[in-house]
């Protein structure tokens, strides 16, 4: 479970204050994923790091009791200088996992050949996106937390495989998904809410969240 707590976060743009929330308390239960509708700029981004512990509240509390993943195509924990292999026995080791097992998968699944041995600073950005998600797969979480849906590669066995382990993932875990689209959050979730005015409005069904998103989106 992830759960907020009167939490308020706003950033000063130097003009006015951007308020994200306001004292907002919501929960994210196990087996119930989740998505959020968003505008563009309104705090999509922000809302998931909270989720994910890479950015505090400015009041009130985050808490977690599950294995909450960091956000889908996060690249903050990889280090540039170290290669993919370096960096995947690192990571299963800060999580606790088999260092073998998790090199072994991100290096089949990112499929980048014998770029997987050179420092990640090395990568095109397609392959640092395909590192990042093969690494997230690689882990088990209890929730998932994704930012717009899949992370943009053109690499179609890519997201073939990439695909096809992540919807098998997803059936057994819960998924929080920040998207401005309906249809995004349409095909993993099954609760939705809208973020309007430093609250999260949840509702039971997509279709009433729709009903919100849309009358925001006209008015
Ligand atoms: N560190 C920061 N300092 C100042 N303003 C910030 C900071 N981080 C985000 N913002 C502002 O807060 C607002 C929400 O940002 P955020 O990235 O969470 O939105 P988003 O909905 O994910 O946006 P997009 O859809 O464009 O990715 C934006 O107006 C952004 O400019």
């Amino acid at each position: 479970m992830i759960e907020f707590q009167q939490v308020s976060k706003s950033f000063w743009t130097g003009k006015t204050r951007k308020v994200i929330l306001d004292q907002a308390s919501f929960r994210v239960e196990l087996g119930r994923s989740l998505g959020i509708l968003a505008p563009n700029g309104t705090g999509k981004t922000t809302i998931i790091n909270m989720m994910a512990g890479l950015e505090k509240p400015d009041e009130g509390k985050v808490l977690r009791t599950s294995r909450v993943s960091f956000p889908l195509g996060f690249m903050g924990g990889v280090i540039n200088k170290h290669s993919g292999t370096e960096n995947a026995r690192y990571i299963a080791r800060l999580y606790g996992l088999d260092a073998d097992y998790v090199e072994s998968f991100s290096r089949w699944l990112c499929g980048i050949g014998e770029y997987f041995d050179m420092p990640v600073g090395t990568y095109s950005a397609g392959m640092r996106s395909r590192f990042s998600f093969s690494l997230m797969l690689a882990l088990e979480f209890d929730i998932y937390l994704i930012d717009e849906g899949m992370p943009a590669t053109t690499d179609v066995e890519f997201n073939r495989k990439a695909g096809g382990i992540l919807r098998e993932r997803l059936r057994k875990s819960t998924v929080v998904i920040v998207s401005h689209q309906p249809r995004t959050v349409e095909k993993f979730c099954h609760q939705a809410a809208v973020l309007r005015n430093g609250q999260l409005y949840m509702f039971d069904t997509l279709e009433e969240a729709k009903q919100l998103y849309d009358y925001e989106a006209q008015g």
